[in-house]
């Protein structure tokens, strides 16, 4: 998994790494201008347009000097803006701007005309990752003007503003692009931080993971190479007992369809065998509208214990008697899945959450977060909460959104990169709830059915909205599930 740094940390990567590759900083900085312009070339193929690049004392600056310099040698109409006399800048700075040709332009912002032509595109590089403090006189005016702009806005690593890894109440650059390296700084995984960040795009400057690991051993980001080795993997003999017997908790009166989906969900993600317990006083009259899927009661005496995996809450209703809850616990006595009304039970009876078997996955939104949690300020302080609960009840505390962050009890923070808005529709979370209950009856790691459920989720998503856009609904994800796996080369 690819780590993501915070703090001091990433000013030690860069050097650690010039260091054992016994490379220049200039070197990595040319590098990175590299991999931003070969990004760029992919999107920007009109080279009429007028590029405006605002560059700031630092190294984020130089990269902007380097990027303007292969632009202009590749046939961009390039204009530079630099920020401040050039003896307070950086030694990276300097070189760059040295090796400017000629035929660009490069001017002081406090002399800039404020013309930005139709259709130009603004590239910042005022601050990445050394920004110190909240941004304030003419800089913080010149970010608000260029955020006025028409043009199309790229921010070099990270908008300008923006601090690495917490949030700010100082201006910041408004992106269409982030275009940032080797890994998402954790600011531009924070939901109040989109109109900042715009369409994220992580490029790699040549740094291996493998020396990234060093440096960070709590925060990482899921990509879809992370996945495939945490399958299991069945063979010709393999049985469904082998694919797991699951069963789904939930669907009061009007919220039978929540249960339905989680059930369906796991059945597409390849449980052998899945049961449905509605909440209803008589359940044996209900239509299941799927035939693979059995109904089943749960009677004080049912042995629970015969169930590989528990998926409790889809639409289990604001009225359970939180003893009943209790008992289903102490009966079943694993890991188990615990979702929507479920969560909000163990939020209005704390005596219950010492209860959670260990290693259950909690699969809260936003709101039930809070309600297990209290309010909270921003994202930033809700990751902390959500790493706090899960060390302190020793669970798996997956918090649902863009970058769902899995925080596991040992402290890990694993953001997820797979999904996108389409997903934000009424049901989507019950299909999450049947796939993590899935794979943990197939016999995968609590850890493991959270990081595929969440991912194959997210992919699934990514694959129905395909054709749907936003007229996709939690239905047509789980028609993309097996897709998932073709994607993957899963068997
Ligand atoms: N070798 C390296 O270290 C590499 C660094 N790279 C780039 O370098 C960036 C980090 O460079 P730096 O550490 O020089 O930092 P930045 O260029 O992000 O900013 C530091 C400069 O801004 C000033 N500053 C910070 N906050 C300010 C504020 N609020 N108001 C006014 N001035 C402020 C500082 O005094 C300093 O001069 C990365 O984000 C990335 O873009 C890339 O070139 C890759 C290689
Ligand atoms: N913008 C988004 N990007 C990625 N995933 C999203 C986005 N919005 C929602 N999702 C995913 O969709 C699911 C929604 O779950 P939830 O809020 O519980 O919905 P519901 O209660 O309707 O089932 C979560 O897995 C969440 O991560
Ligand atoms: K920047």
């Amino acid at each position: 998994m690819l780590p993501i740094l915070v703090g001091e940390s990433i000013k030690e990567l860069d050097q650690e790494f010039i260091l054992s590759k016994g490379i220049l900083s200039l070197d990595l900085m040319e590098q990175a201008a590299n991999a931003f312009t070969n990004w760029f070339y992919g999107v920007f193929e009109d080279k009429e347009v007028q590029i405006y690049i605002f560059c700031g004392p630092g190294n984020n600056g130089g990269d902007g000097l380097a990027i303007a310099r292969l632009l202009s040698e590749n046939g961009y109409s390039i204009n530079v803006f630099y920020l401040k006399n050039e003896k307070d800048c950086s030694n990276d700075f300097q070189a760059n701007f040295e090796r400017l040709p000629k035929n660009i332009s490069a001017t002081n912002f406090e002399k800039w005309d404020k013309k930005i032509e139709d259709g130009g595109i603004i590239i910042d590089a005022i601050f990445g990752v050394g920004l110190s403090r909240v941004l304030e006189g003419p800089i913080s005016d010149l970010i608000c003007e260029l955020n006025s702009s028409l043009a199309t806005r790229i921010a070099i690593d990270l908008p300008s503003g923006l601090p690495s890894d917490s949030v700010t109440t100082g201006q910041v650059f408004h992106s269409d692009h982030t275009v940032t390296f080797q890994f998402p700084k954790l600011s531009l995984l924070f939901p109040e931080h989109i109109q900042f960040t715009g369409d994220l795009h992580i490029i790699d400057i040549g740094i291996e993971d493998g020396f990234l690991q060093d440096f960070s051993k709590k925060a990482f980001y899921i990509r879809k190479q992370d996945i495939s080795s945490r399958h299991r993997f069945f063979h010709r003999f393999s049985h469904k007992g082998d694919f797991g017997r699951v069963l789904f908790i939930g669907g009061a009166p009007g919220k039978l369809g929540a249960l339905f989906l989680s059930s369906y969900a796991a059945l597409r993600t390849g449980s052998g065998l899945v049961s449905c317990a509605p909440e209803f006083e008589d359940s044996i009259g209900i239509q299941v509208p799927y035939n693979e899927i059995m109904l089943y009661q749960v009677k004080s005496n049912t042995d629970l214990a015969e169930m590989d995996a528990i998926g409790i809450g889809s639409g289990w209703g604001n009225t359970i008697d939180p003893d009943y809850f209790l008992s289903i616990m102490i009966r079943f006595n694993k890991p188990m899945v615990i979702d929507a009304d479920a969560i909000n039970l163990l939020a209005s009876n704390p005596f219950l959450l010492q209860k959670v078997p260990k290693n259950s996955i909690l699969t809260p939104h936003v709101k039930e977060f809070e309600r297990l949690v209290g309010k909270v300020a921003n994202h930033a302080e809700r990751i902390e909460k959500a790493i706090s609960f899960a060390i302190k009840y020793e669970v798996i505390l997956i918090l649902k959104g863009a970058h769902t962050l899995i925080a596991l009890p040992d402290g890990r923070q694993l953001f997820n990169s797979s999904g996108n808005q389409y997903m934000a529709t009424a049901g989507s979370g019950d299909v999450l709830t049947g796939m993590i209950t899935s794979f943990l009856g197939q016999g995968y790691t609590p850890e493991n059915a959270a990081i595929c459920g969440v991912f194959h989720h997210g992919l699934a998503g990514e694959l129905a909205s395909e054709s749907k856009r936003r007229g996709m609904v939690a239905s047509d994800i789980i028609e993309k599930i097996p897709t998932t796996f073709v994607e993957l080369k899963i068997s």
